[in-house]
């Protein structure tokens, strides 16, 4: 015999979510307690927060946007957003890195997906920006799980509404500011030059992190300079180290508002294999997630994690990794809500 009491994993039908008991500090509604429930059963929300529906109002969403009609190679990233969410259980609602319980200084909820035409990508940009600024103008930052590079345009569109032209950290293997590809002005290799031509990134505020590769010609580079990106590569961020690197960003961006888009093949293969153009000689997990806390105190107003593709993951590496770069996102958010940073 079970004792309904003592045992908040049965599965009684009754009241079978509402039993999900959930962490509450600081006032908001935090994860599902996983000292009193198992963490591996139930729907998978990020970090095991709640929903956006079941609380009046949102600091923070982490949202998925399931979408991948814009890659060049491997497809599978709209396979992203449920997979850093199943990889995102055994998150625990303390960072030590910087002596943080996220979800106690404001209200991070998981705001669902937001499920975009596959078969049409104008409309499906538009429709992105559309559902970012609704967001934006109920007071909601996002953390969004992509889905391919391409949701970076719409989203710092999104961004650059309220805040005007914004910094950008953007850390990938590629530059993504290539023009066209097969013609096409909307792809995950394209985000950031048609940002740059439209205006809505600050072009003394923008760097590229972690990238790597070979490229078409040295021209990518030259027209990348000319856009205003500055770069530490990955060879770069080897040798100059952590310390080094996050100070020389922490200069370039000073106090703009900031957004981050985290390309997950910016860690090397190794780290993170469920990615569709992986390229070798990338950085560790570690690094990459020092490189973000290194970014505390400063006004990060969006970020992204994309191009988690998992039909080429394994054992949830990738997943963890994901999962572990929105966790510090929603960390560097919540401590300047909360007043902390
Ligand atoms: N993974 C991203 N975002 N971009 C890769 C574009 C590489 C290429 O096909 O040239
Ligand atoms: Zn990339
Ligand atoms: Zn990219």
């Amino acid at each position: 015999m079970c004792n309904h009491n003592n045992s908040p994993a049965s599965a009684l039908p009754k009241n079978s979510s509402a039993r999900a008991e959930r962490v509450v500090e600081g006032g908001h509604l935090g994860p599902v307690n996983a000292a009193l429930m198992p963490r591996y059963a139930g729907l998978s929300t990020f970090a095991l927060l709640p929903q956006i529906t079941e609380v009046p109002h949102a600091d923070i969403a982490v949202v998925g946007v399931p979408w991948d009609a814009g890659v060049s190679y491997r497809s599978g990233a709209r396979f992203g957003p449920n997979h850093i969410r199943q990889s995102s259980r055994l998150l625990r609602p303390y960072n030590p890195a910087l002596d943080t319980s996220p979800f106690a200084q404001c209200q991070v909820v998981d705001g669902g997906d937001l499920a975009l035409n596959p078969f049409n990508i104008h409309e499906a940009v538009e429709a992105l920006e559309d559902a970012a600024t609704e967001f934006s103008a109920q007071g909601t930052k996002l953390v969004t799980l992509g889905g391919d590079h391409t949701i970076a345009l719409p989203l710092l569109r999104a961004v650059a509404k309220e805040h005007g032209p914004v910094a950008l950290l953007h850390f990938d293997a590629h530059l993504d500011t290539w023009d066209t590809y097969q013609g096409a002005e909307y792809t995950h290799g394209t985000p950031f030059r048609r940002a740059f031509e439209e205006g809505i990134v600050d072009t003394e505020a923008l760097c590229h992190v972690g990238t790597r590769g070979p490229l078409y010609g040295v021209r990518d580079l030259e027209d990348d300079r000319r856009m205003g990106f500055g770069i530490h590569t990955s060879r770069d961020i080897h040798r100059m180290g952590i310390d080094e690197t996050v100070a020389r960003l922490r200069e370039r961006i000073g106090d703009r508002p900031l957004y981050v888009s985290l390309d997950i093949d910016v860690m090397d293969p190794a780290y993170a294999p469920g990615t569709g153009t992986p390229e070798a000689g990338g950085l560790s997990s570690l690094v990459i997630l020092e490189l973000l806390r290194g970014l505390d105190g400063l006004n990060l107003v969006g970020a992204d994690v994309v191009e988690v593709a998992p039909a080429y993951d394994h054992a949830e590496i990738t997943g963890v990794a994901a999962a572990h770069v929105a966790y510090e996102f929603t960390t560097l958010m919540a401590r300047k809500i909360g007043g902390l940073a």
